[in-house]
C-alpha cells in the first residue's frame, strides 16, 4: 500500500517539486494550497502516476485547518508524511519602515499555519506510532540578514519548534525534521517583492541559486532513511552562498 505525504504550499515552488518527486518515488498525496486551479493543473499531471487528492486551503484559518484534515477521504486520512512548506516573506524594509501588516501576515502564515497544521495531523502520527513532520525552515531562521527582520524570526520559530516537537515525540516512532534552505529559484522572490519582477529577478541576477527539485530530493531522502534515524535538521544552500541571504540593492 503506498505512503500518504500532505504538502502544504503544493502550488508552487518546493511544494509542487516535492509533489512531483514523492509521486516518482511511490507516495500518494493530499496537496494543499489557496490557488485550487494550480492544484487541479498538478494533479491532472501526476494522477496517471499516483492518487491524488486536492485541497484548497489557507493554512492562516485554524478551524479550517483542523476540519479539512479531519474529513480527508478514508484513502488519503492516515498522513505518514506532512511536509510544512507553504510560506512566504513579504517586504525587504528595515524594521523601522516594515510594515505591521506584512509582519502580521509572515507570522501568521509561517509560525501560526505550521502549528495549526501541525497539531491537526499529529495525533493521528502518534496514535498510529507512525510518522514524519518534515518543516521548511530557511537559513534566515540563523543567519541574520538586512531587511530579514520578521521573516528570519519566522523561520527562527520553525527551527525551534521542530526541535521542541521531538521533545514531546520521544518515546514514539514519529519523527521531525527541519530544513533550511538558502535562496533558491521560486516564485518566493514575486511574492516577497509584490509582483515587482524586476526587484524579485535582482535577487537571482549573477548567481546561481537552489532550484525546487534540490529540496525536494532532501524531504525525499530524510523520508527514506531507516526508522531509527532521524534527520534533525538539514542547511542547504548554493555553492555560491555561503551565510544568510544574498542582500539585495532596494535604490
Ligand atoms: N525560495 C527560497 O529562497 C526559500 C524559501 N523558503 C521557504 O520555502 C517555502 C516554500 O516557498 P517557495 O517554494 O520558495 O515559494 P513559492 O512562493 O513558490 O511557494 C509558496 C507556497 O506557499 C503557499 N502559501 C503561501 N501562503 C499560504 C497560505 N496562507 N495558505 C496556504 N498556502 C500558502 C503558496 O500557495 P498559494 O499562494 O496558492 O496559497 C505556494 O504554494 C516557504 O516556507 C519559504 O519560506 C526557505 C528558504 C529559501
Ligand atoms: N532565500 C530566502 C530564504 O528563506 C530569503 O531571502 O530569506
Amino acid at each position: 500500500m503506498k505512503k500518504t505525504a500532505l504538502i502544504t504550499g503544493a502550488s508552487s515552488g518546493f511544494g509542487a517539486a516535492c509533489a512531483r518527486t514523492l509521486a516518482e518515488k511511490g507516495w500518494q498525496l493530499v496537496l494543499t494550497a489557496r490557488r485550487a486551479e494550480r492544484l487541479a493543473a498538478l494533479q491532472r499531471e501526476l494522477s496517471a502516476q499516483t492518487p491524488v487528492h486536492t485541497l484548497a486551503l489557507d493554512v492562516r484559518d485554524a478551524e479550517a485547518v483542523a476540519a479539512s484534515f479531519a474529513s480527508l477521504p478514508p484513502e488519503f486520512a492516515e498522513v505518514d508524511l506532512l511536509v510544512n512548506n507553504a510560506g512566504l516573506a513579504l517586504g525587504l524594509e528595515p524594521a523601522h519602515e516594515a510594515s505591521l501588516e506584512d509582519w502580521d501576515t509572515m507570522v501568521d502564515t509561517n509560525v501560526k499555519g505550521v502549528m495549526y497544521c501541525t497539531r491537526a495531523i499529529l495525533p493521528g502520527m502518534v496514535a498510529r506510532n507512525r510518522g514524519h513532520v518534515v518543516n521548511i525552515g530557511s537559513v534566515a531562521g540563523s543567519w541574520p540578514y538586512p531587511g530579514g527582520n520578521v521573516y528570519g524570526a519566522t523561520k527562527a520559530f520553525v527551527q525551534q519548534f521542530s526541535r521542541n516537537l521531538r521533545a514531546d515525540l520521544l518515546g514514539t516512532a514519529v519523527r521531525v525534521t527541519n530544513i533550511e534552505p538558502g535562496m533558491a529559484e521560486t516564485e518566493f522572490s514575486k511574492v516577497r517583492f509584490k509582483g515587482d519582477d524586476e526587484m524579485a529577478g535582482r535577487v537571482y541576477t549573477g548567481t546561481e541559486a537552489l532550484q525546487p527539485a534540490d529540496i525536494a530530493d532532501i524531504v525525499a531522502w530524510v523520508a527514506s532513511v531507516p526508522a531509527r534515524v532521524n534527520v534533525n535538521s538539514v542547511e542547504v544552500m548554493s555553492v555560491h552562498q555561503a551565510w544568510g541571504p544574498l542582500a539585495v540593492d532596494r535604490s
